[in-house]
């Protein structure tokens, strides 16, 4: 059965032209094709039109994928293949991808329709970042020795797990394939990698470089329907750990298929309905501008976006005018075009979503104070959107939208804020504006939250400023462990305790 292969073109003056690389399923270092040579449909989102056909991945296909995996583990990686060894590696993968760093962005811009400079600058450049970032912990991760008494040497090891499951979505296809990735390998263990089927391209060109760099079987890459490629990574018996990213409905079906299999540790990334609060002593420009790309940064599909805003009521007006002539000013449009900010939604049943949030919003009261229709007339582009006069009862105030809509609320004071802000089953993130540092710091403190941002919302920048040492994670129903730092090592490592007797009596 033949390998699929992608031929893509890109708009006339962009600096890549066009390109053409195999899109089938990448286990043991080749491409092959699916079981019965299935595929799925790729579509742009800024067009609408198909652009690719690729393997699609059936049960079969995971257990090929795990044993190349296992057999990686047991003969050329984990604790055969040194930490220094391995994070040499990681370094030249993300040397690697910084070399084709126009050509990922341009796959990018094309199959999730985020615009292509934020593709390069960002995503691209920040993926290659945490493998290097990654590569630097692969010989720094060290057990310790442990003071009992004197007549036993205690010391701790940490070992890699074995083979270990990643679940990715589309919202950062390539940069959530990285931060996945990096601690995951630089501790030594072998990956089984389901990408999301609406965007699975650019990781497919990233398998050209991986299979330059990594022991065949050491990452291997599949795509396919998350019911079917998902729930068997999600549920099988060799694999001994599971990382996703993705919706909170689908992170609970995870972790019981974990838990009803073989009892795999569970990493969640899950959902969030941040909130991004302004005092009335904030510097008003840079709240409004933060607050502009804090929800409205990758057309609003990001899990930490800050999308309930709360604004103290003496300074509502203002801030809300100051607001709307920001979020105006976002370029709208064509991912390739050089000045675009927010590209289209990623699906056609996102954009189907995040319309029906739209219609909600109205139905249920609020005041469309902006936005709230379709952008032009191909793809799945939509209008900024900001809903006043909302109650945190609404659905709007409520649910994850993952779309380009603000939800803004006022508060009286601290008390009543902190009550309204925390009124969510999520926690992921939060950021508060105020030039009393005491009182960010107060209420940093009493946020539900995983992240706290003062005074800004960077997550991830146009300018490769993501802070890849900083643990990122939620609380409540956003997730479970935490991603990113050093924190994210302890994912992938089991410890063991070993106790040595140097002069304990014998017992009996
Ligand atoms: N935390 C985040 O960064 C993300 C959050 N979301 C949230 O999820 C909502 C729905 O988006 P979807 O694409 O439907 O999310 P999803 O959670 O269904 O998709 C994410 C990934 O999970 C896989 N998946 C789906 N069902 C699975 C299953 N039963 N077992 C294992 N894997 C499975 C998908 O194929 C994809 O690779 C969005 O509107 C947004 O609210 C979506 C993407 C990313
Ligand atoms: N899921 C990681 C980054 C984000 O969606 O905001």
């Amino acid at each position: 059965m033949s390998v699929p292969r992608a031929s893509l073109t890109f708009p006339q003056g962009h600096s890549v032209k066009s390109l053409d690389f195999p899109v089938g399923l990448f286990i043991n270092g080749e491409f092959v094709a699916g079981e019965g040579g299935k595929t799925i449909e790729v579509k742009a989102p800024s067009t609408g039109k198909v652009i690719a056909h690729v393997a699609e991945a059936s049960v079969n296909d995971v257990d090929r994928a795990v044993d190349a995996a296992q057999k990686a583990y047991d003969t050329v990686w984990g604790e055969r293949c040194p930490g220094h060894q391995r994070g040499k590696l990681l370094m030249k993968l993300a040397d690697l991808i910084e070399e084709h760093k126009a050509e990922l962005a341009s796959v990018e811009a094309l199959d999730n329709g985020k615009p292509y400079s934020m593709a390069y600058n960002g995503d691209i450049s920040l993926a290659a970042n945490c493998l290097r970032y990654y590569g630097g912990w692969a010989d720094k991760e060290h057990g310790k020795v442990v003071e009992v008494d004197d007549s036993k040497l205690a010391i701790t090891k940490h070992e890699p797990i074995g083979v270990v499951g990643q679940i990715i979505p589309w919202n950062f296809p390539f940069l959530m394939l990285a931060w996945k990735i990096g601690p995951a390998l630089a501790m030594g263990n072998t990956v089984v990698m389901k990408t999301a089927e609406t965007t699975p391209l650019s990781a497919f060109y990233a398998c050209q470089l991986f299979a330059k760099v990594l022991p065949p079987g050491v990452l291997n890459i599949l795509t396919g329907y998350g019911h079917v490629v998902g729930a068997a990574i999600s549920s099988h018996m060799k694999i001994l750990k599971v990382a996703f990213t993705g919706s909170t409905l689908v992170g609970r079906q995870i972790m019981k298929a974990a838990a009803q299999s073989n009892l795999k540790p569970v990493t969640l990334e899950l959902g969030g309905k941040s909130p991004n609060i302004v005092f009335d002593d904030a510097d008003l420009d840079q709240a409004a501008s933060w607050g502009a790309f804090g929800l409205f940064f990758n057309a609003g599909q990001c899990c930490a976006a800050g999308s309930r805003l709360f604004v103290q009521e003496s300074i509502y007006d203002r801030f809300l005018e100051k607001l709307t002539a920001r979020v105006k000013s976002l370029p709208v449009g064509d991912p390739f075009a050089p000045n675009s900010f927010l590209g289209p939604a990623t699906s056609e049943m996102q954009f189907d979503r995040i319309s029906a949030h739209i219609q909600a919003g109205k139905d249920e009261g609020a005041t469309l104070h902006l936005g709230g229709g379709r952008h032009g007339t191909q793809g799945y582009f939509l209008q900024p959107t900001i809903f006043t006069d909302v109650t945190p009862n609404m659905k709007i105030a409520q649910e994850e939208i993952f779309g380009p809509v603000l939800v803004v609320q006022k508060f009286k004071d601290e008390d009543d804020l902190v009550a309204k802000a925390n009124d969510t089953i999520y926690g992921l993130a939060s950021a508060v504006f105020s030039r009393d540092i005491s009182r960010c710091l107060r209420i940093a403190n009493k946020l539900q939250a995983g992240t706290v941002w003062i005074n800004n919302w960077k997550l991830l920048s146009l300018h490769n400023q993501l802070e890849t040492q900083m643990p990122f994670g939620g609380y409540k129903q956003s997730g479970i462990g935490r991603e990113l730092g050093e924190y994210a090592l302890h994912n992938y490592t089991a410890v063991k305790a070993i106790h040595i007797n140097i002069s304990a009596p014998n017992p009996l």
